[in-house]
This record gives C-alpha cells, sequence and structure tokens, in this order.
C-alpha cells in the first residue's frame, strides 16, 4: 500500500521577477531544480525611453527572454508605470522637494514588487512569487520572518523592511542562501546570457543616470545662500535637494580667507531658509548624533513595544549593525545608539533588526545632535 504522505503534492507554480539580471536568471533556475513549476515575469516600470543609455528596459527584457528561453520557461511582461509613477516617484519629488533625502527604492519594493507584481502574479494563478534579492525567509511560529541574505556583501534586507510578514510569506527566495560569487559560477556552469552581467546601480527603474541633471527636468532648482555655522554667508547652492548631509563634493567653497585647508562639508539643511549650513573637517561635531526619531515605521510582524528593546540599527545600506535602544512614546519611535554616528539624514531609513531578523524600519525624522550634553 502506498504512503500518502510519500505522494508527490502537485507541483507549485512560482512566478520569479525577471530583471534581466544574474540573480533573478539563477533564482529562476534553482527553483526550477527544486521541482517548482517555474514561469517569469518582466516588469516595465518606467515610461519614457530616452534613447540614452540610461535606458536599458529594451536590452534588460532581452536578457530576461534569452534566459528563459534557454532554461525553457514562459515570460510574462507587465507594465506598472503608472503605479510607480503615483505610488513611488510622486512621494519620491515631494521628499527631494522638502529637501530631504529618499530612498526610492525602499518604496519600490513595497508597493511595486511586492503589491503589484504579486497581485499581478496570484493574479495570473501563481501559488507564490520569487525575486533575485539577496535575503531569506525563515517561517516560524506561524509567521514569515525577513531574515538577512547570507552574504554579508549583498544582503538587501535594509531595501526589504518595508514589506509586510503577508508579502514575505508568498515569496521566494533563491540567491539569498548563497554568496555572490556562488550565483555568477552557477549562471556561468549554464551559460546563461547574463552570467556576466555587471551588477544594476541607480535607483531602481530609473537606470544610472546623472542624478542632478534627471531631478532637474521634475524640480525647479531653488538657489540659495552657503552659510557657516556662525551664519556667515561664504557661497551659494544651486537647490538643497542636490545635497546631502556629510557630503562633501560639490560645494565649489575654498580659498577662504582664515578658513584653512580642511574640507568643508554639508552640515544641515534650513529648509526655511533656503540655506545650506556647512563646516570643515569630516568628523566635525554637528555631523554626529546620538539618537533619532523616526516616522512611518513599517514592521515585518506585529512587535511588542511595550518596552525599551535592545536591537542594532542601520541608518544606511552598507553599514554595519549599530547597537542602540528602540523607545516607542508619544513622541512616536526613538533610536539611541551607544555610539555616535555620523550624517544620520533625514529622509532615509533606520532598518531594525534583533541578530539577523530585520524587523523593520522608517523613515528619520530628525536627528538629536551629539554634543548637545544630553548623553553621558
Ligand atoms: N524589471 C524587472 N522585472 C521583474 N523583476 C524585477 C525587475 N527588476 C528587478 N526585479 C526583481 O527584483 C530583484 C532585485 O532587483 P535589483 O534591482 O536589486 O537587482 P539585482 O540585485 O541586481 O538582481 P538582478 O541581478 O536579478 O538584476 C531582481 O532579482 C528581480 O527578481
Amino acid at each position: 500500500m502506498s504512503d500518502p504522505a510519500a505522494i508527490i503534492p502537485e507541483k507549485q507554480r512560482v512566478i520569479v521577477g525577471m530583471s534581466g539580471g544574474v540573480d533573478s536568471s539563477v533564482s529562476a533556475l534553482l527553483l526550477l531544480e527544486q521541482g517548482y513549476q517555474v514561469e517569469g515575469l518582466f516588469m516595465k516600470n518606467w515610461e519614457e525611453d530616452d534613447g540614452t543609455e540610461y535606458c536599458t528596459a529594451k536590452d534588460d527584457l532581452a536578457d530576461a527572454q534569452a534566459v528563459c528561453d534557454k532554461i525553457g520557461i514562459k515570460l510574462h511582461t507587465a507594465n506598472f508605470a503608472a503605479e510607480y509613477w503615483d505610488n513611488v516617484f510622486e512621494h519620491f519629488l515631494a521628499e527631494y522637494k522638502a529637501g530631504r533625502t529618499p530612498n526610492p527604492d525602499i518604496l519600490c519594493n513595497r508597493e511595486i514588487k511586492f503589491k503589484a507584481f504579486l497581485d499581478y502574479a496570484l493574479m495570473l494563478g501563481a501559488d507564490l512569487i520569487a525575486t533575485g534579492h539577496y535575503v531569506r525567509r525563515r517561517d516560524l511560529d506561524g509567521r514569515s520572518e525577513l531574515l538577512k541574505g547570507l552574504d554579508p556583501n549583498k544582503d538587501q534586507s535594509y531595501f526589504l523592511h518595508a514589506v509586510g510578514g503577508e508579502q514575505i510569506a508568498r515569496t521566494l527566495f533563491p540567491v539569498g542562501e548563497l554568496e555572490k560569487p556562488q550565483v555568477r559560477a552557477i549562471a556561468e556552469k549554464y551559460a546563461l546570457a547574463t552570467a556576466k552581467k555587471k551588477d544594476s546601480t541607480g535607483i531602481c527603474f530609473i537606470g544610472e543616470r546623472r542624478f542632478s541633471d534627471f531631478l532637474k527636468q521634475y524640480l525647479p532648482a531653488q538657489p540659495g545662500d552657503i552659510e557657516t555655522i556662525d551664519g556667515d554667508v561664504i557661497g551659494r547652492h544651486h537647490g538643497l535637494m542636490y545635497h546631502t548631509i556629510g557630503q562633501r563634493q560639490g560645494l565649489g567653497i575654498g580659498g577662504l580667507k582664515d578658513a584653512g585647508d580642511d574640507p568643508w562639508y554639508v552640515l544641515s539643511k534650513d529648509l526655511q531658509r533656503n540655506v545650506l549650513i556647512v563646516g570643515q573637517g569630516n568628523d566635525h561635531p554637528w555631523l554626529f548624533s546620538r539618537a533619532l526619531y523616526a516616522s512611518e515605521i513599517y514592521w515585518v510582524n506585529p512587535l511588542d513595544l511595550s518596552g525599551p528593546l535592545r536591537l542594532t540599527a542601520k541608518v544606511r545600506y552598507r553599514q554595519g549593525d549599530q547597537a542602540c535602544t528602540l523607545h516607542h512614546g508619544p513622541d512616536g519611535y526613538r533610536v539611541v545608539f551607544d555610539s555616535p554616528q555620523r550624517a544620520v539624514t533625514p529622509g532615509q531609513s533606520v532598518v531594525l533588526y534583533d541578530g539577523e531578523v530585520c524587523l523593520g524600519g522608517g523613515v528619520i525624522e530628525r536627528a538629536e545632535p551629539w554634543f548637545e550634553g544630553t548623553h553621558a
């Protein structure tokens, strides 16, 4: 008599987001090897093809198609340009306009890859979706956790922190268990068209273009003064949106009398007066914060916030884990760091971790200076 448990369950149908890059190509291949019924989906999320080298959508689609043909899976295409514009790009522009420095890739993951794409894939009859992100999923006590990717150089959990556990539960991340060189080796072994393709950089779907020129098309530049912390006007800026706290290049300051040779850095932005405040030295005390306030926090799974939590945080992608305490009170979320943090930037995201588990995160509203004397 056959053991019912040994009957092979009906193959689960997975739709992989095929970007025309090596990570999603290898993801599709691995899922086929694991016995899933696999199909691909290429999304176009940016309408304008300005014929420049920045618009790679046509080439990317051709690469995705070549890989799907090679491994014998069907490729669907979808256009989410309207959703991208309404739910990602407009917010991104509004943040820039307000003088902040947003991260559109986080919103793109939440609104496009794990919403529009996921809904579309389910409508096509998929049981699950998959992406080539370097993160892992762990199912525990009836919920799905988001874990850092095993390759510490590639971990992308920072960008996925605003995706909910319910969406994570419906997603497979085949390359999250691997290191990038292993992924390339698999692509080469199977002679995939994308094996040697460069990793994508630049903003998701908008590509790698000269950012200030790109922004200029959408937002009028508002020139203003550059001041020192003592209020001396020492130059002009072309628009606060082109500058990021902690940034050195492009200030056009130099040769000032009695100023010495130390390079100048952006210390803060006075949005009300449209003034850029600068100071000399990479370690200028104004650049350091002991704590920050965050808004719009998204938790991957609900968290018990009744007391302070000892966690780690990153205030930018590629930053090491910083020990901190999370407090939740009437003023919102406050993250207090054990050691001073450089260039904590409003508009960027703070992402919180408990070991390898990415808990979620939010947008940095403001930073508390380190030098205020409130610390020990
Ligand atoms: N145009 C697209 N269509 C479908 N899925 C996409 C598209 N762009 C990105 N994705 C999905 O999101 C994942 C992460 O995208 P990201 O832009 O970070 O690329 P990446 O890490 O360089 O991966 P890849 O090598 O697959 O391009 C991709 O692996 C893919 O699954």
